[in-house]
């Protein structure tokens, strides 16, 4: 279904249920799997995307073959309970410590998404309860993809201006 709409299914940490499914990708945290043996296990084209907090474990990520990072939480969440609030500073280190790119992810919603993108690093959001703790679930994908979308054409047209990571 999600390959019918042109959207890339990763699985997060289930490797088995990724190959089982034949899932475009699979995501590790730093406790999971080696990046080495899920690229073994998946091949060479699937997607492998890896949690980095820090900017040693994005290198890490990067040298072992990740094709994406994972970075958050950005801010405070109610999803995982336990996790490290890295702030827009922690993204910001990460992503620019790594060409590769990164989703940034925890307590992301409409109300900071622009501050999220407006640091102009991050290649996109990972979003749980900005989503799925909504009344109306579709709505609210459509809300958040709108946000994006609008930010992303202010961006191209030069419209928005970036300024010590704030849009204006
Ligand atoms: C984009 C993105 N980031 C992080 C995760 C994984 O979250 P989780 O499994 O809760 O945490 P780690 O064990 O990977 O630190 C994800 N699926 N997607
Ligand atoms: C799955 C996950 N990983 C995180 C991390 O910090 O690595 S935060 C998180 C939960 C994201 O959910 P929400 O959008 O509801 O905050």
């Amino acid at each position: 279904m999600s390959r019918r709409a042109g959207v890339p299914l990763v699985i997060n940490d289930r490797i088995d249920i990724a190959l089982a499914t034949d899932a475009d990708g699979v995501h590790v945290g730093q406790s999971d799997m080696p990046v080495s043996i899920a690229r073994k296990l998946l091949g060479p084209d699937k997607i492998i995307g890896v949690s980095a907090k820090t900017p040693e474990q994005a290198k890490k990520a990067a040298e072992e073959g990740a094709d994406y990072l994972g970075s958050g939480a950005v801010y405070p969440t109610k999803t995982k309970v336990v996790t490290i609030n890295l702030g827009i500073d922690g993204l910001v280190k990460v992503c620019q410590s790594s060409s590769l790119p990164v989703v940034a992810i925890g307590g992301i919603s409409t109300e900071n998404l622009a501050e999220v993108m407006s640091t102009g690093l991050p290649s996109g959001v990972a979003i749980v309860s900005a989503v799925f703790d909504q009344p109306d679930v579709a709505d609210a994908t459509r809300k958040l993809r709108t946000a994006l979308e609008t930010y992303r054409r202010g961006e191209k047209s030069g419209g928005i201006r970036v300024d010590d990571g704030k849009a204006s």
